[in-house]
């Protein structure tokens, strides 16, 4: 696979002009540097810039100010080494699953055969061998999402960005899902920017958590997660190292007044 990659992000700010005329600064001078084969997850209120620093990274938007890179390059469009996944999983409906997963190796114009028992492993990893020629519309909400992420992987990008990936799912299959993502970036080491509103999965997958204050989003906190690897959904919420992670986590958004505590 191709090696999984660093990211630079060096004072970073967004603003969007807005209907009115004004400008709504997204995010303040964010800086990060994050590691080649770390899993990082960033968490933050609604509205305090996450998906537009994802987008950012994904080369969909500009930035206002600052510099983004990947593995050095500097990022003004998607970079051939990303592969993004979002909330909702964008499969298009008149194709097969595996049209679905080879998508991007045709707009890159690669050979599709050459992709496709790739595709069909991936689905296996999955856990939907035999689906490849089934349509969107035959499988559920958590089966389409796997697909999205075989989508992502299928040209084994060394970045992986994640934008609350499991956030329309149920609870039940969103458990599955963290697991299931746990056990394959084990297998892959790449690197992972993983947002969501969840500050359980972000501690139980992460490396790094990264603690986004209230918009304009700036870093309020940057938490190493030290927790041995592979990690146990079932029972990991009464171990005390994850609870205490948890607990700073709380704190920073109590001390920002997201969370009011009772
Ligand atoms: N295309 C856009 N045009 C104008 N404003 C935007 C645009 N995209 C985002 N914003 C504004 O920028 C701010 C940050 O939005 P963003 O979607 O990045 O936040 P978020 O942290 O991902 O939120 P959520 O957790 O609710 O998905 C919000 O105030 C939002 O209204």
């Amino acid at each position: 696979m191709s090696s999984a990659a660093a990211v630079t992000i060096e004072g970073v700010s967004k603003s969007y002009e807005v209907r009115t005329g004004e400008d709504v600064l997204a995010l303040d001078r964010v800086d990060l540097d994050i590691k080649p084969g770390s899993f990082v997850a960033i968490v933050g209120p609604s509205g305090c810039g996450k998906s537009t620093l994802l987008s950012l990274l994904a080369g969909l938007t500009p930035v206002s100010s600052g510099r983004l890179g990947i593995d050095g390059d500097i990022v003004v469009r998607p970079h051939p080494k990303a592969g993004v996944v979002f909330q909702s999983d964008l499969l298009l409906y008149w194709r097969s699953i595996l049209d679905n997963i080879l998508l991007p190796i045709e707009i890159k114009g690669l050979d599709r055969k050459a992709y496709a028992d790739r595709a069909r492993d991936l689905l296996a990893q999955v856990g939907l061998k035999g689906f490849a020629d089934k349509f969107p519309s035959e499988l559920s909400g958590g089966m389409r999402q796997r697909v999205a992420i075989c989508r992502a992987l299928i040209q084994e990008p060394g970045l992986l960005l994640m934008d609350e990936p499991f956030g329309a799912l149920d609870a039940l299959t969103r458990e599955q899902m963290i697991m299931d993502l746990q056990t394959m970036w084990i297998r892959l080491r790449n690197t992972v920017l993983f947002i969501t509103h969840g500050i359980d999965e972000a501690v139980f997958l992460a490396d790094r958590v990264i603690v986004m204050s209230p918009r304009p989003g700036r870093v309020d906190l940057d938490l190493a997660i030290d927790i041995p690897r592979p990690r146990r959904w079932s029972g990991i919420h009464e171990d005390p190292a994850f609870q205490h992670y948890v607990r700073q986590v709380r704190e920073m958004f109590e001390a920002k007044g997201v969370l009011v505590a009772h």
